[in-house]
């Protein structure tokens, strides 16, 4: 049986309010089950990097509510808030967002030295991931000396080295060519069936929606039926 590892319920996200208000969202439901890879497609401005950041707890919502993994995210406190992002949710960013003077390896051990992973466990763990994205071989080497994807390879390990349940990517392919990116979504889906992860990926870029399990789509901040 599935179960559903998130679940979002009317939610609504305002900026700003009177005459310049801007409604991002304007009621999304949504229900994502526990190992889906689910890409988000809408044009520009529809309202897929906000909603992105209220399911990781980054910002809040208007109204409404969500859950993951059975938490209320909408009615945690920023302390709870940190805590799901460090242990339960974690990020993919179109630029990466590695750290330049550390290596791959360190970059990737960040995530288990904040929670507080014993060093034997954390360098294992460090070298299983840089495997799994096919980084063994580039360990010691800092961002500035990979390409494009190899750093994005890096992030990805980053984001799966504490084991979340769920790994939320926006635009994770904005920067690379389109090879690139084919081989970056296609891993993805790889480390959601081998890690036991649920995904949700914005993205841009028709050709890569069909390597994702579903497809949603956002226009105005309403989900498209
Ligand atoms: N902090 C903010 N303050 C005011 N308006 C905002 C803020 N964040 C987003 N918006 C507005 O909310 C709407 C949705 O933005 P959002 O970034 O979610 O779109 P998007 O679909 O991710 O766009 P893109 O594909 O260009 O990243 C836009 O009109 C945007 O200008």
């Amino acid at each position: 049986m599935s179960t559903d590892y998130v679940r979002i319920e009317g939610i609504t996200r305002t900026f700003g309010a009177g005459e310049n208000a801007v409604h991002a969202l304007r009621g999304i439901d949504l229900a994502i089950r526990q190992g889906e890879y689910v890409a988000i497609k809408g044009r520009s401005g529809s309202g897929k990097t906000t909603l992105l950041n209220l399911i990781g707890g980054l910002d809040r919502a208007t109204s409404g509510r969500i859950e993951v993994g059975g938490a209320d995210v909408t009615a945690m406190t920023d302390a709870e808030l940190l805590t799901l992002r460090r242990e339960r949710v974690s990020y993919v960013f179109q630029s990466f967002g590695l750290i330049p003077i550390l290596t791959a390896r360190e970059n990737v051990s960040v995530p288990l030295r904040l929670n507080k992973i014993p060093p034997r466990d954390r360098e294992e763990r460090v070298t299983e991931v840089l495997t799994s994205v096919g980084l063994a071989g580039h360990q010691n080497q800092v961002p500035g000396q990979l390409s494009g994807g190899q750093q994005q390879r890096v992030g990805l390990a980053r984001a799966l080295a504490a084991k979340p349940g769920l790994l939320l990517a926006d635009e994770p392919t904005g920067q690379l060519d389109s090879h690139t990116a084919r081989d970056i979504m296609t891993l993805i889906g790889t480390l959601v069936r081998t890690e036991s992860m649920t995904a949700i990926v914005t993205t841009h870029d028709p050709l890569l929606l069909s390597l994702a399990d579903r497809v949603i789509e956002i226009a105005d901040g309403h989900l498209v039926a």
